[in-house]
């Protein structure tokens, strides 16, 4: 049987990946929650589902099997015991501050099929779903403002970003932001107990005890050799090198990480909203990430030494730094909104960078990003573009909204 994971390279052949589609957590956004929970408006419901059902049909389209986070989770929790375990762990994480006992809200979860206690999980409790008459201690009586017993999880349709298979094996991310940290609980417990997964032996390079923040869409392979990783607002140095010596003392293939530092601010986020593979020899770069003579801070980290040391040597061009690690003689970075002022920042803004390469030299993109879209073609990618007026609401276009699982090898 062949292994469950396999991913070393960013464009190989897409054979299976992992989506969620946006449910009910995103009925539950309204504007007093939406800077804390990582949205700027509030998308329609069925609107974003139809655009996301159109995503996922593009993808089988192309013969690539499409699994849903919500489903693998609902059948990992294969008994009573480790139903009990998910459910404590979730409380004990995701609570909101305030006024019902565990006892009470466990009781209510458990009370659910799986399907629905996962459902219920992402979309979170509303206060008014516990009936009073169930508070027997003294501070289940008192009120708080928050309208949750348990926050919602919006961004779980952002698959990329909780987990990233590197090789055979993943990282299993802890999450910087507080709205976001639960997310990757539910990886881990299909990594760890679905059927799919548990026949092979899974390496987890990093996992989510680790206590410096890692997100996916900061984790790019380039290729079977070589990883890069945005150092950002939301993947910490230290992360990055713990990865690195975990890496490079348990397995042989990667031998270096890229390590890219890019501005700490909301519209960059993750290095894959200014930065993508779309061929051999062929990128998406957002321009205002270089300094004004293309000038950026680049680290390369190798096996150092000895097994807490790494040897670290700084770049300063990213074209430069690409072709050595590489091999290439030449490569092209294709600017997003082609460079125009206004019409890369908007593009940007909409994911315009963020592309899913399914195979060499074609991408997935948002219709919307029309002037990047065309440039890409230009440089001879087949451009696939997917509905995108509700999905880009959240932030995060077609990388962000899948883990690939297993690609072809190139
Ligand atoms: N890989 C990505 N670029 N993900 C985008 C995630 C967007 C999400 N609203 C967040 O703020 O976390």
């Amino acid at each position: 049987m062949e292994h469950p994971l396999h991913v070393a390279s960013e464009i190989g052949e897409l054979q299976t990946v992992l989506l969620k589609r946006p449910g009910q957590e995103l009925e539950n956004l309204t504007p007093d929650y939406l800077q804390p929970l990582l949205f700027d408006d509030i998308p329609y419901l069925p609107v974003i589902q139809k655009e996301h059902d159109y995503f996922a049909q593009t993808l089988r389209n192309r013969g690539i099997e499409v699994l849903y986070l919500e489903q693998l989770a609902a059948e990992a929790l294969v008994d009573e015991k480790l139903r009990e375990e998910f459910v404590d762990q979730m409380l004990e994480e995701g609570r909101a501050e305030g006024n019902v006992s565990h006892r009470i809200l466990k009781e209510y979860l458990l009370s659910f099929s799986n399907e629905d206690l996962i459902q219920k999980i992402m979309s979170g409790v509303r206060k008014n779903e516990i009936e009073t008459s169930k508070k027997v201690q003294f501070h289940e009586f008192m009120q708080d403002h928050s309208p949750f017993h348990l926050v919602p999880l919006p961004n779980l349709y952002f698959t990329r970003d909780p987990a990233a298979v590197i090789g055979d094996g993943l990282t299993i991310n802890k999450m910087r932001e507080t709205a976001r940290r639960r997310e990757s609980l539910f990886i881990e417990y299909v990594i760890k107990h679905h059927p799919i997964f548990t026949s092979h032996h899974v390496p987890i390079w990093l996992d989510r005890n680790y206590e410096f923040p890692i997100e996916g869409g900061d984790e790019l392979i380039l290729n079977e050799e070589t990883i890069a990783i945005g150092v950002s607002a939301r993947t910490s140095a230290k992360a990055i090198e713990r990865l690195a010596l975990n890496l490079f003392g348990r397995q042989k293939q990667f031998k270096r990480i890229l390590a890219i530092e890019i501005p700490k601010c909301r519209a960059f986020m993750h290095l894959d909203t200014v930065f993508t593979m779309v061929d051999y020899d062929k990128f998406t770069i957002h321009p205002a990430i270089q300094g004004p003579q293309g000038n950026m801070n680049i680290y390369v980290l190798e096996k150092g030494p000895d097994e807490e040391t790494l040897k670290i040597t700084h770049h300063t061009s990213l074209m430069e730094s690409l072709k050595e690690v590489l091999g290439l003689k030449d490569l092209v970075l294709i600017p997003c909104g082609g460079g125009d002022v206004i019409a890369s920042a908007r593009e940007q803004w909409n994911d315009g960078s963020n592309t899913l390469a399914i195979a060499p030299g074609v991408v997935v993109t948002y219709d919307r990003n029309y002037v990047s879209n065309a440039l890409l073609r230009e440089h001879g990618i087949e451009v696939i573009e997917i509905l995108s007026s509700e999905l880009s609401r959240g932030r995060g276009g077609p990388r962000c909204m899948s883990m690939p699982i297993v690609r072809k090898d190139i």
